[in-house]
């Protein structure tokens, strides 16, 4: 099995903050791999180094065989992105800046495909509208768009289901756990654990900069237990150390 992603003894420091210590994390392609963890455990931070948007401090990472350090503009033309909390530009509107985003990522015919993506997450009314007067939720659907309208090999997610109604939620959730079937690998970070454990294949916990754990979700499942109850024992017995 082909490992997409591959972080040895990864760190970020921001002054005496260690947001990520020496993590060691490997993603095999088709996982659907959900990286799990409390406020400020340092998930934005794995995925900002992971798609070369912020420096290691130590340690190494590659994407798709290419080292974030030395080549972060080639990760991030590879991969889909969702950063968290993003919003696309206010002055474009929701086709403009499709087509922004097909200029840069030389993606072919961005009216066709921009089409499909409108109808299927339900905002074909918006698509003339400026970003600024988006909804939240309208914006994070054109968010999602953007990553996965050249159907990237590997799609880094900063919680893929924030600000989606009941009914975009389930078409994202659909839409994620097919999309690996076909050799494709999906990252995503998430606080919601009953999505994970429906979802991901592989799942990891990280808690104040450290792995407390990583590996597949029914090997949990298999022996009964359960994501959220597992993720709450452990986060809080390591709190206690
Ligand atoms: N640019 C920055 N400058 C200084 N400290 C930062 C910066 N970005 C993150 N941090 C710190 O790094 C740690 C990890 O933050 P990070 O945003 O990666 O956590 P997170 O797990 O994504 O949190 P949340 O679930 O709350 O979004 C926190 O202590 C945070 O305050």
């Amino acid at each position: 099995m082909k490992t997409v992603i591959n972080a040895l003894d990864l760190s970020k420091n921001y002054g005496d903050v260690k947001a990520v210590d020496h993590v060691n994390l490997h993603v095999d392609e088709g996982a659907l791999f959900g990286l799990l963890g409390p406020n400020g455990s340092g998930k934005t931070t794995m995925i900002k180094m992971l798609t070369g948007q912020t420096r290691p401090t130590g340690g190494s990472a590659s994407v798709l065989g290419i080292d974030v350090t030395q080549d972060p503009v080639g990760v991030r033309a590879r991969v889909g992105i969702i950063p968290e909390q993003e919003t696309p530009p206010s002055f474009l509107t929701a086709m403009e800046y499709l087509e922004f985003v097909a200029a840069v990522r030389k993606i072919p015919d961005i009216q066709a495909k921009a089409d499909h993506w409108f109808d299927f997450l339900d905002f074909a009314d918006k698509k003339n509208v400026l970003c600024k007067d988006l909804s939240r939720g309208t914006r994070q659907k054109l968010m999602f768009t953007q990553a996965f309208i050249h159907e990237p090999s590997l799609a880094l997610i900063d919680e893929p289901l924030i600000n989606f109604d009941p009914i975009i939620q389930d078409l994202v959730k659909d839409y994620l756990a097919d999309y690996v079937k076909h050799g494709k690998t999906i990252f995503i970070s998430t606080h919601i654990l009953e999505v994970a454990e429906e979802i991901c294949s592989e799942f990891a916990i990280l808690h104040k900069g450290n792995l407390l754990h990583t590996g597949p979700v029914a090997e949990l499942t298999g022996r009964g237990e359960h994501l959220p109850s597992f993720f709450l024992s452990l986060v809080r017995k390591d709190r206690h150390v």
